[in-house]
């Protein structure tokens, strides 16, 4: 996600915050409240300037496209060049609300406004109950039924790539869930595919450039998989697609895994001048040995569904045609087990573990934090922001 200054959004003044306390569609259908008015509109405006935190980027870009559709209609100017990471941020969030009419996109900025207020923040982020449906941000969908908690990478254009902001929302709403009245927590994603990991453009768009993305990343890559590691529900994952990066590494921290047989998993940390992250330089040779470990993590060989779950990183592999309906079924028979039985049992199964995993997660973020900083890894990362290479077409496995 490109840099955003809080300075600009305060200039586009749009207002912003349902849209992400709602569905995506139905904010982009309209929501049945009254209409807003130019002066509601114009109000929102002045309430954004006189916000005290700063919503993030992502709320910022939603400010700026909302704000541009209710003024300027549909976007209708060329896309910019790829190294305009900023103004191709914005062109994009303005591009995806397609044919939204003004009057909505006017409604939708002043319920985004409303809805950044103080009262409005304290509620979003509080304990919600089973069966209610959350939503952190359009990239990270919250919902909570049948008992379980859902957590979906909603970045489908971008196939589900992490940014920054996403990682934040992701922590919330872990330590949400923790405390929520679900019995398991499940991750997801939408589109084709499962997450194809770190957005790489997460070290090229801060404004600092590379060695404050590298500081910032050490940090708070240690502290989103520390929110993993002492997770104290039942974590399962449902791997609807191909993973990338560190969500496949996180999949050592998770109790079950669910693959698609369409899923693909691939660690291409050497291609990208990395190392491993999340454990999986402790998990992974627990889990398959270090031979295939070594292979995976070294060499970045790309494993099929089948391929991981023989080696044991997947719990079990279902037909893509019946995937969403067995795997769901399962998970909402599992859902209502004993839930301080699944908790304690799961403790006993970490306890002995938790302390050599967050040293292992410290040392692993200190030495990528170097890597970062490499001319390997810069190389890389800039190949593929300018397209010379996709980690996924050279590889021949
Ligand atoms: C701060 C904590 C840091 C933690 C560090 C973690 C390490 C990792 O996670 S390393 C793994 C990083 N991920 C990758 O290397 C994957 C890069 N992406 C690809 O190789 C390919 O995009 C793909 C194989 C995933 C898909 O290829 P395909 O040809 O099917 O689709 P594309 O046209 O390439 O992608 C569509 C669209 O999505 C953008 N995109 C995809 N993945 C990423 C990504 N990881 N970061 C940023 N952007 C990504 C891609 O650029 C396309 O965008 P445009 O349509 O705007 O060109």
């Amino acid at each position: 996600m490109a840099a955003v200054t809080w300075r600009q959004a305060r200039c586009w003044c749009p207002s912003l915050l349902q849209v992400f306390r709602f569905p995506v569609a139905q904010v982009h259908l309209g929501r049945p409240t009254m209409r807003a008015s130019q002066q509601d509109f114009e109000n929102a405006m002045n309430q954004v300037k006189l916000l005290k935190q700063d919503p993030g980027n992502q709320v910022k870009l939603k400010l700026y496209a909302l704000y541009k559709q209710a003024t300027d209609g549909p976007c209708n100017v060329p896309k910019p060049g790829v190294f305009d990471l900023v103004n191709k941020a914005k062109w994009e969030a303005w591009n995806a609300l397609g044919s939204l009419p003004k009057e909505t996109a006017r409604q939708n900025y002043v319920d985004l406004v409303s809805s950044l207020s103080p009262s409005s923040e304290a509620s979003s982020q509080g304990t919600h109950g089973a069966d209610e449906k959350v939503q952190e941000s359009k990239d990270i969908v919250v919902s909570s039924e049948d008992g379980i908690t859902k957590i979906m990478f909603n970045r489908p254009t971008k196939k589900n790539a992490i940014t920054f902001q996403m990682y934040q929302d992701i922590m919330l709403a872990l330590k949400n869930a923790s405390t929520d009245n679900s019995a398991i927590t499940v991750f997801t994603g939408a589109g084709d595919y499962y997450c194809s990991g770190n957005d790489l453009t997460n070290f090229t768009s801060a404004a600092g450039g590379m060695e404050e993305a590298a500081s910032k990343g050490a940090v708070v890559l240690r502290e989103f998989v520390n929110s993993f590691i002492d997770f104290p529900k039942p974590l399962v994952a449902v791997v609807n697609g191909p993973a990338v990066g560190i969500s496949v590494t996180l999949l050592g921290l998770f109790d079950a895994v669910y693959a698609s047989d369409k899923a693909t998993f691939h660690t291409p940390f050497s291609h990208l001048g990395q190392s491993p992250e999340a454990c999986s330089s402790y998990t992974f040779p627990r889990i398959m040995g270090s031979a295939k470990a070594a292979e995976v993590l070294l060499f970045g060989k790309k494993l099929t569904a089948r391929e991981a779950c023989a080696h044991g990183l997947v719990s079990e592999v279902f037909p893509e045609s019946t995937f969403e309906k067995e795997v769901w079924t399962r998970l909402r028979a599992y859902a209502k087990l004993p839930p301080n039985s699944m908790r304690i049992s799961k403790e006993l199964i970490r306890k002995n573990e938790k302390e050599k995993l967050h040293e292992v997660n410290a040392e692993e973020c200190t030495t990528l934090k170097a890597r970062w900083l490499s001319d390997e890894c810069i190389n890389a990362i800039m190949n593929f922001v300018s397209r010379k290479a996709k980690l996924g077409r050279p590889q021949s496995s």
